[in-house]
């Protein structure tokens, strides 16, 4: 899938101007950069989200069919309705497209078991604790079973080691998915990440990827990874943009 002449204004700031990015089929592309830079409105644009009015993009996907309807979106904020349950929450897509209520709602106690959450199917979103709404709202993610997938710092309220944890599991049930993840954690981009680019500058530009070896999710602890974790925040603090004289 290929995003390309991207160009969006804020106020008569260019945020991206002819911005391309290929999201490689069945592959998760991670997307780091500084805050503010537009990870998140470029997340949205792909997703054919509102971004405003000042906006121009192409989204092509590889089999030239239309994006719509084979897209599920993680946003930033769980968006979790306050009033149903972590289970009807999670169910809430198949409810809405009419599907048989007693099979979708066991898949969704069983997605909910997976993130850790197996105790807490019938606690409303106000009675979980941020990290907890975090992966119900993966939970639902994971349970729409679409193609592609695009998710906005998904374990950004989470511990090290749940999210160590999700990760592992997030790569596991997305195998074969195309994946845009957008995080502000470099380990976690390339636990994850098959492409690492950086997004940084105004307009943005984006880096050539780094593409860590091996399939994820690779070793936290991996010494190949943490060297090239050393890489990747070279780039975030534009070192290595200076030093290519850019
Ligand atoms: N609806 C909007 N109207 C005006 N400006 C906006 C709007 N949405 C985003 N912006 C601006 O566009 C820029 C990029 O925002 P965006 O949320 O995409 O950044 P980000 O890289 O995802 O940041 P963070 O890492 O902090 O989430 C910011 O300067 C933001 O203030």
């Amino acid at each position: 899938m290929r995003l390309s002449e991207a160009t969006l204004s804020y106020d008569g700031v260019r945020l991206f101007a002819d911005l391309a990015l290929e999201l490689r089929a069945g592959r998760t592309t991670a997307l780091l950069g500084p805050s503010g830079v537009g990870k998140s409105t470029l997340l949205r644009l792909i997703a054919g989200l509102e971004v405003g009015d000042h906006v121009r993009a192409t989204v092509v996907c590889d089999d030239g069919g239309p994006l719509a309807g084979r897209v599920a979106y993680l946003a930033q904020r769980d968006s979790l309705l306050p009033w149903a349950s972590a289970l009807d929450n999670v169910a809430l897509g198949a409810r809405l497209r009419g599907e048989p209520l007693r099979p979708a709602r066991k898949r969704a106690a069983s997605m909910l078991a997976d993130v850790g959450l197996g105790d807490r199917l019938h606690d409303r979103p106000g009675r979980l604790s941020g990290g907890m709404r975090q992966r119900v709202a993966l939970a639902r993610a994971l349970m729409e079973d679409r193609p592609v997938i695009l998710m906005d710092e998904p374990f950004s309220a989470l511990d090290f080691l749940t999210r160590l944890r999700l990760q592992d599991l997030t790569a596991r049930l997305l195998t074969g998915r195309t994946v845009l993840l957008v995080t502000h954690d470099p380990l976690e981009a390339l636990r994850l990440g098959d492409a690492i680019h950086v997004l940084h500058g105004r307009p943005a530009n984006l880096d050539a990827p780094l593409e860590p070896p091996g399939a994820p999710p690779r070793a936290a602890d991996d010494p190949a990874l943490l060297a090239r974790q050393a890489d990747l925040v070279r780039r975030l603090t534009g070192e290595h943009h200076a030093g290519a004289g850019s």
